[in-house]
């Protein structure tokens, strides 16, 4: 078999356990800090969105992540130990010439995703929580606990990875038969419950590529529902990985849209899980209609 290797070429960074508060209940939360998904510091900031190819650096980087205050200009990016939410010395990765960041799009990061398709939420409509979680937010399975990067105990913190999951405003002019599209999570999964279960739950990675594939057809169709998802689970994903999700438009015949995902790990070595997905397309313009459904 070949070599598994990332198309987007992630470098080998290690992770930044100090990024990760304890898994302990009722810890107070970290402050919320708003997220620059185009920081490319990923050993200061491992939610960073990484590059994508062929996507030109936007000029001038408006957001400046906080996690690193001279990011992105400072020389010592993307290693910057002045980054006070990375204490810990991390080693330099290789400058990566010509690697474009995401395209500068509208970011929402404060905006919990989910919650924009969650009418029937019975909780606040802004908690992405609603959609996930039948469950108490605090409950020990909710799989939102289980991804939540800053705190397992306050899933509905902007800084939930749900929340940071669209780094491509819905409004974003995507290329609808675009093979790969700029749309390239990075998702940290973290206990809730120290020692059991040491690995992300099934269903919560589920769930994140649900929604990630769910965001790319969004974008690409406006509302969308999953048909059919189809997920083959490669590689156990220990808790507290940070995790690549590379989703692509595959095919797209009149309302259906076909997708598909690859969930690497952040050094784009082990590819854990491939899925494909259907999304169909809820009320299409009627242009797009009377443009015939020639894929039926
Ligand atoms: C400014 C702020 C910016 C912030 C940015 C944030 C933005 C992001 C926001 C948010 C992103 C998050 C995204 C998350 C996404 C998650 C989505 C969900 O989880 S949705 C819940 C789970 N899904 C359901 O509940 C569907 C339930 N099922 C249905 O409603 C229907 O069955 C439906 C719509 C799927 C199909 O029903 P029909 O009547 O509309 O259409 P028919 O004719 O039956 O099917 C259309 C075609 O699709 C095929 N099809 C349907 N189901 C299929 C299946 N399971 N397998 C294969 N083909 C299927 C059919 O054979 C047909 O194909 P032929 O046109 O004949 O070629």
């Amino acid at each position: 078999m070949s070599p598994v290797v990332s198309p987007l070429g992630v470098p080998n960074v290690p992770w930044c356990p100090s990024h990760i508060p304890p898994a302990v209940p009722n810890v107070p939360s970290e402050p919320i800090v708003p997220f620059c998904p185009q920081c490319p510091c990923v050993p200061c900031c491992p939610l960073a969105v990484r590059a994508v190819p062929n996507v030109p650096l936007p000029s001038p980087v408006s957001l400046c992540c906080p996690c690193c205050p001279h990011c992105p200009q400072c020389p010592q990016c993307p290693h910057c130990p002045r980054c006070p939410h990375c204490p810990c010395a991390v080693p330099a990765v290789p400058s990566v010439p010509n690697v474009p960041i995401v395209p500068d799009v509208p970011i929402v990061p404060s905006v919990p995703v989910l919650s924009l398709l969650s009418p029937l939420s019975p909780l606040s409509p802004l908690s992405p929580v609603s959609l996930l979680s039948p469950m108490s937010p605090v409950s020990p399975m909710s799989p939102l606990s289980l991804m939540s990067p800053m705190s397992p105990m306050s899933p509905v913190s902007p800084m939930s990875p749900l929340s940071l999951m669209s780094p491509v405003s819905p409004m974003s002019p995507l290329s609808p038969m675009s093979p790969v599209s700029p749309f390239v999570p990075i998702v940290p999964f973290v206990p809730i419950v120290p020692d059991v279960p040491r690995l992300a739950h099934g269903g919560a990675i589920a769930t994140l590529i649900d929604t990630s594939l769910g965001t790319l057809a969004l974008a690409v169709a406006g509302r969308v529902v999953t048909a059919n998802l189809s997920i083959d689970y490669l590689a156990p994903v220990p808790l507290r990985s940070v995790l690549l999700l590379e989703a692509f438009l595959q095919r797209r015949q009149g309302r259906k849209l076909f997708l598909g995902c690859d969930l690497w790990d952040a050094e784009g070595t082990t590819l854990h899980a491939k899925a494909t997905g259907l999304f169909i397309q809820q009320d299409p313009p009627k242009e797009a209609a009377r443009g015939g459904d020639s894929g039926r």
